[in-house]
């Protein structure tokens, strides 16, 4: 048994937020600490997705030295927690905003997951899946795990939940292609490093996402970070941008378009119409500092300002 939505965190993070006025490299950087807060992809997603009423299952890998704050998390949300326990600590990632808004993203490595844990993790957690609808696989991947098994493991998640969305970059991005998930959510410059060339303009990006469609995944949304993201399907493509915004922080934009595109589906709203929401409740998310909704008049102000055009 499970909810209806499922996400995978397979190598969560704490996410220590801080603001340097201008980092200089090599240097010592003086740092105010804006939040410490349990995070990681398909965590950030299954937040948003709370925050919008959904019932969400989550699971993965946690260390049990550093566990409190994310099963606070979970229970505070009413987050069903299937998370399988790696003895140590899970990694704590770092994220710098400058006072010209770009952000420096640290990502660790974390834990290592040994061969055991993993095979009574893939194989345990096909056994929750029963009522999911949606499976959410996101984040990199934790050291140890093979790339063979992580996509045989997808594999087997399709034939129980066809509707897999995946979320990943590098080399764990082009192993989980291999199953051809339902969906995929690269970012402009993750969809480079799978194509293996720079896309330079709109319709290079189309292209290179049409030549996916075309090997069997069946959408693909590249998210264009300020302008917005491309859906692209066999038989429809659609641009949404969103206005100018207000940058607080950029982390966990992606994430929140995930959840953005699980609710539409959800809801049974269109591709052009879960677009739309997905656009909007990521651009809304931006001009806050930690991840979720908490104001659902902004996000119908946001969701009638952003511009949809034919693809
Ligand atoms: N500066 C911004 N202004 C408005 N919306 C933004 C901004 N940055 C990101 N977004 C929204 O968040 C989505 C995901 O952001 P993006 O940076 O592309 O993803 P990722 O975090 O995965 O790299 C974008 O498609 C867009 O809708
Ligand atoms: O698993 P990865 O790829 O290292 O990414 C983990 C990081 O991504 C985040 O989930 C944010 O992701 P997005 O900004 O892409 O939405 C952080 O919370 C976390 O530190």
């Amino acid at each position: 048994m499970s909810h209806r939505i499922v996400t995978f965190t397979l190598n969560p993070a704490y996410d220590l937020i801080g603001y340097c006025q201008n980092i200089e490299l090599g240097d010592v950087n003086l740092v105010s600490t804006n939040d410490f807060l349990p995070a990681g992809k398909g965590i950030n997603v299954a937040k948003v997705l709370c925050d919008l009423e959904h019932k969400v299952t989550a699971s993965g890998f946690l260390g049990d030295l550093n566990r409190e704050a994310f099963s606070h998390l979970f229970s505070q949300l009413g987050i069903e927690d299937k998370f399988s326990a790696i003895a140590g600590r899970t990694r704590i990632n770092v994220k710098l905003t400058e006072e010209s808004g770009s952000v420096t993203d640290l990502n660790f490595s974390g834990f290592t997951v040994d061969n055991n844990q993993w095979q009574s993790f893939a194989e345990q957690s096909l056994s929750f899946l029963s009522d999911a609808e949606i499976v959410v696989i996101s984040g990199s991947l934790p050291k140890g795990i093979d790339l063979t098994a992580f996509s045989n493991w997808i594999a087997k998640i399709k034939t129980i939940c066809p509707k897999v969305i995946f979320d990943s970059s590098r080399d764990a991005l082009a192993a989980g292609l291999k199953a051809k998930p339902w969906l995929i959510k690269p970012n402009d410059k993750e969809l480079e490093m799978l194509v293996g060339y720079s896309l330079s303009s709109i319709d290079e990006i189309k292209k290179a996402a049409f030549d996916l469609v075309s090997r069997g995944i069946e959408n693909v949304i590249v998210s264009l970070g300020s302008k917005g993201a491309l859906w692209v399907s066999k038989q429809e493509a659609w641009i949404a941008k969103p206005p100018k915004c207000k940058v607080t922080s950029t982390v966990g934009a992606g994430d929140t378009m995930v959840a953005g595109i699980v609710h539409g589906l959800l809801s049974n709203y269109s591709i052009k119409q879960t677009l739309i929401f997905a656009c909007a409740v990521s651009a809304l998310s931006v001009s806050q500092a930690g991840v979720g909704i908490s104001d659902k008049t902004k996000l119908n102000e946001m969701i009638e300002q952003i511009e949809i055009i034919a693809g």
